[in-house]
């Protein structure tokens, strides 16, 4: 055993590399290294373990000759107290570096899942992490971007000399300040949640969001824990779902081979009347009759169930075999499991039936405001007739109803035009219709119908299509029916609506028969917080003074 000693005179609290520190402080170059050192808890000594008599004996006349330091060398009464306290020493080391090392590996597994939770985060809301006023900013660059390609295009194809003041001189458009989202509802803010039904990373059933694709052979998912945009209420039923799946003996559809059953989760809600609609989208192909039945009646145990203050409304069980992504509003049949197949929204003021594959528009809140400078634009220019085009559950025409005399509206989806026509009962509007067709196949004819109100009437044309926005016909048969002076052009892909705007701007021509609008002012509406996306608002009115030049 090497040569021990006890030393007297040791500050209570000092811990052993303190001692250590101090008494190489304290006896400068003389000082003599211990090949150990055990400072006790809360004791006035230590031990000081050295590798040989002669080692020991130095350091103890070192003590010795140095009286001030107030030090003084102890006996070691117990033999066993050195080899007790190294022992203990030991034992919390390997403590301590054990509880590092589980620190470590913890940390680094929640840095991969935080790296996880980030990127599938970035996925869903690309503008997360900036400042909302900043979001705000972008998207107005990007705005000013789209008139700017506007303003090119229309030179590039006509040329300057047909080009109206407004489109060399861009500045005479009005860009009006921009419809911000209140601080309240930029996160989590979607009322309408889709999720996949795939494997994870950890080839675990999974009810998340896509992070492969399926064209790179990647059919993978994963949930987040928390997602900027997703309602925690949406995220509560994937989780629910997700435990029943992994013990379901049915397996997720496969996008590529037509595989297995399980395909989609959508929850819609809304935070007004607290109801709660939820589809689940399978392939039945591969099920038997009897496990079609089973599914129904697990899916109904565990769905119908309360949700705090959010009640269920309607659960749905739709079908489709089709390979590739879903597209959550299509589906070959389906199947109410329990009550109703909409929800009801209130949108300023308005109840809204919404069913469960119809359009609504993602945000409540920014919805009213959207809805509400449409209803400006319409102010002080005596309309009497509005056309809601590309019209879902005829929302736009009903919130305009008040101050407009004849709605009508042209929609597509035979869901929205149902619910459209319910809307307009349960709020009392007599004076909407709305034509369940595409707006293509109809416009003319109805153009053609309004022409008989020539002079009469003051037309506001209202057109809300998807992304791609409308074809040309379309175009066309607004611009040559006479008494549609005004339209209100609304987007939420504005690039992509470039050539309709040009087309409903170029000046008269044997091609483009009747006078050209010109675009008078821009809105941006936030719909989309967190994301790069937005709604623009383009308000036009029919150039008359571009036609008598030409003539
Ligand atoms: C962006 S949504 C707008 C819906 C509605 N205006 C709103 O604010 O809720 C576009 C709508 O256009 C409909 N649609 C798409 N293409 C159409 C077409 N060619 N003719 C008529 N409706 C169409 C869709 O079914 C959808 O309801």
């Amino acid at each position: 055993m090497k040569p021990q000693i006890c030393l007297l005179g040791i500050q209570k609290f000092a811990k052993d590399k303190q001692v250590l520190k101090q008494l190489q402080e304290q006896l400068g170059d003389k000082f003599i290294n211990p090949t150990e050192i055990i400072k006790p808890k809360m004791k006035p000594f230590c031990f000081l373990q050295f590798i040989d008599e002669d080692e020991k004996n130095k350091f103890v006349k070192l003590i010795e000759d140095n009286p001030e330091l107030k030090l003084r060398i102890g006996e070691v009464h117990n033999e066993n107290a050195f080899e007790k306290q190294l022992e203990k020493k030991i034992k919390q080391q390997k403590q301590n570096e054990e509880e590092v090392k589980q620190f470590q590996e913890k940390h680094q597994n929640r840095d991969v899942i935080e790296r996880k939770e980030n990127e599938l985060a970035l996925q869903t809301a690309p503008l997360y992490q900036i400042k909302y006023e900043e979001q705000i900013e972008q998207k107005m660059v990007e705005l000013k971007k789209v008139i700017k390609k506007l303003r090119n295009q229309f030179i590039q194809k006509n040329g300057k000399e047909y080009a109206p003041d407004w489109i060399l001189d861009t500045n005479l458009i009005k860009i009006n300040d921009p419809i911000i989202c209140d601080e309240q509802f930029r996160f989590n803010y979607r009322n309408k949640s889709e999720f996949t039904i795939s494997y994870n990373s950890q080839k675990e059933v999974c009810v998340g969001f896509n992070v492969g694709s399926i064209q790179k052979n990647n059919d993978s998912v994963e949930q987040p824990n928390t997602c900027p945009v997703t309602p925690a209420i949406a995220m509560e039923i994937a989780n629910k779902f997700q435990t029943y799946l992994q013990s379901s003996k049915f397996q997720p559809f496969n996008r590529q081979n037509g595989s297995g059953v399980w395909r989609m989760l959508s929850v819609r809600k809304s935070d007004r009347t607290k109801q709660l609609l939820i589809s689940v989208s399978i392939n039945k192909d591969n099920l038997n009759e009897d496990e079609y039945v089973l599914i129904c009646d697990e899916l109904i145990t565990l769905f119908k169930t309360t949700y705090g203050e959010f009640s269920l409304e309607g659960l749905l069980l739709m079908h489709s075999n089709k390979l590739g992504q879903d597209l959550a509003s299509s589906a070959d049949d389906t199947k109410i499991l329990y009550g109703n197949s909409y929800y009801q929204e209130i949108i300023l003021d308005k109840k809204i039936n919404i069913s469960y594959n119809a359009f609504s528009q993602n945000h409540t809140p920014q919805c009213d405001k959207l809805y509400q400078v449409i209803i400006d634009l319409c102010k002080n220019k005596k309309i009497t007739k509005f056309l809601d085009l590309c019209a879902g559950s005829g929302t736009i025409g009903i919130c305009v109803s008040d101050q407009i005399q004849d709605i009508l509206a042209i929609e597509m989806n035979q869901s929205s035009c149902k619910d459209a026509n319910e809307n307009y009962k349960i709020n009392n509007l007599q004076n909407c219709q709305i034509i369940c067709s595409k707006v293509e196949d109809v416009i003319k004819k109805v153009a053609q119908d309004l022409k008989s109100f020539e002079g009469k009437q003051q037309l506001m044309a209202c057109l809300d299509p998807p992304r791609a926005g409308v074809l040309n016909n379309v175009i066309e048969a607004i611009r040559t029916c006479k008494g549609i002076d005004h339209i209100i052009y609304v987007s939420c892909s504005p690039p992509q609506v470039i050539d309709n705007l040009i087309q409903l701007c170029l000046p008269q021509s044997k091609k483009n028969r009747a006078p050209g609008f010109k675009l008078v002012n821009v809105t941006l509406v936030d719909m989309f917080p967190q994301t790069s996306h937005f709604e623009a608002v383009f308000y036009l009115e029919r150039d008359y003074g571009i036609l008598s030049e030409l003539m």
